[in-house]
């Protein structure tokens, strides 16, 4: 099977698919939770994430992203379909995916609060099997390559929650991945750490080429990463492909206009209404999300002879957070341009 035809393909999953049974009826009592029906975590997911690129997995809670990173790291297997890591499966030979794959979780209770940056990174390379002249080269590497070399023997307890959320990247980096598994890497971070770190993984990943599947519940984070994006429902993916292709697709800019004075304001109001726009008015401000059909040329032609009294245009780019909502609300599943 030529799941490794392209050797900058480290990422392959093909028609994956996770499900979870109806717990036996006997086990129910001793269950902390219980389900009665089949759940799809995952019903056929396909995708590729190459060396150097960077998937972002976005969807609702219960979308299937944690199944997903799971059944990669070998945590759980799958129903149907396979995944690959370099050539690797993740299913039957899931000890060398690890070698291969570095798992961020997404919280500190991985990291021994009261053991150093340099402790917890020694237990973690003897967990994952490292040799000692390995590590003692490797852990100095990490440390400075997420810029806690001064940290490194100060206990995890007194760092910051920016330099925590580090030390966890720099143990995903310890064994020398080719991917990496970013599980809401900024979660607890403040903004402007957590700007630092994506800088930081930005840097890695060109650097070192590496694959990298993140999830993210911070869109203007996804937005900056210049990421792929995989946008997942109840386990199924509902667009796949670059962030630009789907503004392309959806964007419906905000166009907002500033008039002469109220009573203009309020014919023009008058006048996109019956245009079958729905405007808003605030004092002399009139603002209206424009339909796939209109440009704002075809707004302000529509005004007539009001167009003059216009003082102010401007078109207001779509929140992410919105455009991807409106991707949910359209009914089918859709392939951005480099979708594969
Ligand atoms: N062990 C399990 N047994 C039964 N159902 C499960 C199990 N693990 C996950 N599920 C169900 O599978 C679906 C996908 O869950 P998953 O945790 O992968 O989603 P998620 O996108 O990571 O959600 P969140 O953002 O809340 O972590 C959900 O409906 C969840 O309830």
């Amino acid at each position: 099977m030529a799941v490794y035809g392209n050797n900058r393909d480290v990422i392959v999953l093909q028609g994956l698919t996770k499900r979870y049974d109806p717990t036996p009826t006997w086990m129910r009592v001793f269950a902390r939770s219980h389900i009665t029906e089949p759940v799809f975590a995952l019903n056929g997911v396909d995708l590729v994430v190459r060396a150097g690129e960077i998937c972002a997995i976005v969807g609702p809670n219960g979308a299937g992203k944690t199944s997903l990173f799971r059944i990669i790291v070998g945590l759980t297997t799958a129903t149907s379909g396979s995944g690959h890591v370099l050539g690797l499966d993740v299913a039957t030979e899931s000890e060398r995916v690890r070698q291969v794959v570095g798992w961020m979780p997404s919280e500190d209770r991985s990291l021994l609060m009261r053991a150093t940056c340099r402790e917890n990174l020694l237990l973690h390379g003897r967990l994952q099997g490292m040799r000692k002249h390995e590590m003692a080269q490797r852990i100095p590497h990490v440390l400075e390559q997420v810029n806690l070399i001064p940290q490194a023997d100060a206990v995890v307890a007194s760092l910051s929650a920016g330099m925590k959320a580090r030390l966890r990247l720099a143990r995903a980096l310890l064994p020398g991945p080719r991917a990496l598994i970013l599980d809401e890497p900024t979660g607890a971070v403040d903004p402007i750490a957590a700007h630092g770190l994506l800088t930081l993984i930005m840097d890695l990943v060109a650097q070192e080429q590496l694959a990298v599947l993140i999830s993210s519940h911070r869109l203007e984070e996804i937005e900056a990463l210049q990421s792929q994006a995989l946008l997942m429902e109840k386990g199924r993916v509902r667009y796949h492909g670059d962030l630009g292709t789907l503004r392309e697709q959806y964007e419906r800019p905000e166009l907002e206009m500033v008039l002469v004075d109220e009573q203009i304001a309020n014919w023009v109001m008058t006048t996109l209404t019956g245009s079958g726009l729905n405007p808003v008015l605030d004092g002399i401000t009139v603002r209206c999300r424009l339909t796939g059909k209109d440009s704002v040329g075809e707004v302000l032609a529509a005004l007539g002879p009001y167009a003059s009294h216009v003082q102010h245009v401007r078109e207001i780019p779509m929140p992410l957070r919105d455009l991807i909502a409106h991707v949910y609300q359209s009914g089918s599943d859709l392939a951005g341009s480099s979708a594969r």
